[in-house]
């Protein structure tokens, strides 16, 4: 297991869905950095659960506990240690899924890997509870780009087959982001909101379940970023962002559709601002090239599925009586994981950007 993340920021998450609690050890933060609660139970209450029919109806309260590493408002540069407790689960809704395994669910892979030892309850550590300390962690993280004047922002791109539009250069500020948060369906095309809303109501209704895709942007992170060959900043970012449970995707810039434009339509063309900044005037490779940040946004989207339990009666193995079963999964569930994972995916890109952003420091400071 591979519970630990990051080279100048570490992150260890812990925890299961029905156990006592989940949490998160951040070691490298710097000493003095006063975190803005307020921020951070917002963005937690962007991945917040129980609030609509849109999601889950377990309603977890997500307190915050901080364990280590805070003292009168400020980090001490010791490993900053929270957990959040679990209070609302409902293990009964798991005691028949011991040995059904859940088709599209890790309950099969988990049992393999784990001898059966593995917390099945709720998804056990392969359950989306983890993602909440990890939201926290990416608040931090947030707040410490924001300092450097980087912002991160993400809008609901699709749902099932209901589209929004493409982030365009005039969305890319910290404003828009701003007002995106806000919105549990955030689009910038506010007619779709309510189709995506029906889309989902619509599949929770019929037994199901729908996916969707995430666009995000980073704005505003200096040229020069990016550790090649292996620590791309789009290898770092795939990696980490494939760690969010249900990810089945990721694409930068014009991604698979590149494929489909000539290199003179693909290319984008440097010019000189008013400002004497350098820009692209299209932004296709998605401000990475090299694997190294040229200085526009990074935009890039993210495959979400469909969530995996629904109540529609499916046919899975039985391990214990080595037979194939019917059954309607009971219990509370995400009919659509899409809204609830924007802020998941920010604060991935956050940490990952942040950790890359300490390393090129690092690097420039032996020239
Ligand atoms: C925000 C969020 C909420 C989720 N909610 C559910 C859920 O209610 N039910 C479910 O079966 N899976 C849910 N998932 C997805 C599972 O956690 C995930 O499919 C499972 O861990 C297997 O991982 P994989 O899909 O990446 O292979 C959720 C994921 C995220 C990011
Ligand atoms: C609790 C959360 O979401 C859970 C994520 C999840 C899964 O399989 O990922 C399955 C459900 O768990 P349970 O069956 O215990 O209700 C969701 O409610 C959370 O995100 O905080």
């Amino acid at each position: 297991m591979s519970a630990t993340w990051g080279e100048n920021i570490k992150l260890t998450i812990f925890g299961e869905s029905h156990g006592p609690g989940v949490g998160i050890v951040i070691d490298g933060l710097p000493p003095g950095l006063q975190i803005d609660m307020e921020f951070v139970r917002n963005e937690l209450e962007r991945r917040a659960t129980g609030k609509n029919m849109l999601m889950t109806a377990r309603k977890e309260p997500d307190a915050i506990e901080i364990i280590s590493g805070y003292f009168d408002y400020h980090t001490t540069g010791g490993p900053l240690s929270f957990v959040i407790k679990n209070k609302d689960q409902k293990s009964k809704d798991y005691s028949q899924l011991k040995n059904w395994m859940r088709p599209g669910h890790a309950d099969y892979t988990g049992n393999v890997k784990y001898r059966g030892f593995n917390d099945y309850r709720g998804g056990g550590h392969f359950s989306a509870r983890i993602t909440t300390p990890f939201v926290v962690a990416g608040a931090i993280a947030k707040q410490i780009l924001a300092k450097e004047n980087i912002y991160i922002g993400s809008h609901i791109k699709s749902i099932a087959n209901i589209e929004d539009r493409d982030f365009e250069e005039k969305d890319l500020n910290k404003n828009i982001f701003g007002e995106l948060a806000k919105e549990q369906l955030c689009v910038l095309n506010k007619e779709v909101a309510n189709k995506m809303r029906d889309e989902i109501l619509q599949a929770r209704e019929e037994l199901d379940s729908v996916g969707g895709i995430v666009e995000t942007a980073i704005i505003n992170l200096p040229a020069g970023v990016g550790e090649p060959f292996f620590e791309s900043i789009e290898s770092k970012l795939a990696s980490m962002i494939f760690s969010v449970p249900a990810v089945k995707g990721i694409e930068f810039g014009k991604g698979f559709g590149i494929t489909r434009l000539r290199g003179s339509e693909a290319n984008d063309e440097y010019y000189y601002d008013k400002n004497g900044n350098v820009k692209t005037k299209t932004n296709n490779n998605a401000g990475i090239l090299g694997g190294i940040s040229n200085g526009m946004p990074i935009v890039f989207k993210t495959a979400l599925k469909p969530t995996a339990s629904i109540s529609k009666p499916q046919k899975s193995i039985n391990i214990e009586t080595k037979k194939e079963e019917e059954f309607a999964i009971t219990g509370r569930h995400d009919p659509c994981i899409v809204p609830r994972a924007v802020v998941i995916l920010e604060s991935a890109a956050a940490l990952t950007i942040l950790d890359m952003l300490i390393e090129s420091r690092r690097y420039n400071g032996f020239k």
